[in-house]
């Protein structure tokens, strides 16, 4: 795979998405860092959208509920370059129905290198990154150079 770099925009569009054992965490992780937060643009699926604006009064787009294509919205987001950042509390403990759906929108994550949260820990160091603060250099696949190979 050949990558070209791209600038990440400073307000980046970050997607949050947690499951349901999750939520709270991710709700509380919202509440701290609501500051921060409100100075992007959020997108995140159904059930989660729904609760995080609720309990913190951030602005938000809501897709699909998960289970329901949530994830692939996500996804399909990501790879139109629509998503500069992902936090995903995904749920370690529990199989989903929808989880094929999961590990696809984990995989274009992972393809199209944007930074991806899976636990308060990592969101915390991901949002207090100086990185945050404006524009960044970040690789992306070369479409072009892609069919190039493959031809
Ligand atoms: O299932 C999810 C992620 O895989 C999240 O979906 P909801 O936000 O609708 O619960």
């Amino acid at each position: 795979m050949q990558y070209k770099t791209i600038l990440s925009p400073a307000r980046k569009r970050i997607a949050l998405v947690a499951h349901d054992n999750r939520k709270p965490t991710l709700i509380g992780w919202c509440q701290r860092h609501r500051e921060v937060l409100a100075q992007h643009e959020l997108f995140a699926t159904g059930t989660t959208g729904g609760l995080i604006g609720r309990e913190t009064g951030l602005e938000l787009s809501a897709l699909l509920s998960g289970p329901l294509g949530g994830d692939q919205q996500i996804g399909a987001k990501i790879s139109e370059g629509g998503i500069d950042m992902l936090v995903f509390f995904w749920d370690p403990f529990e199989p989903m129905p929808h989880d094929p759906d999961v590990k696809a929108l984990l995989r274009i994550a992972a393809v199209w290198n944007i930074p991806v949260a899976c636990n308060r820990a990592s969101a915390d160091m991901m949002l207090t990154s100086p990185l945050m603060a404006g524009s960044y250099e970040r690789d992306i696949p070369d479409y072009e150079g892609y069919l190039g190979a493959r031809s």
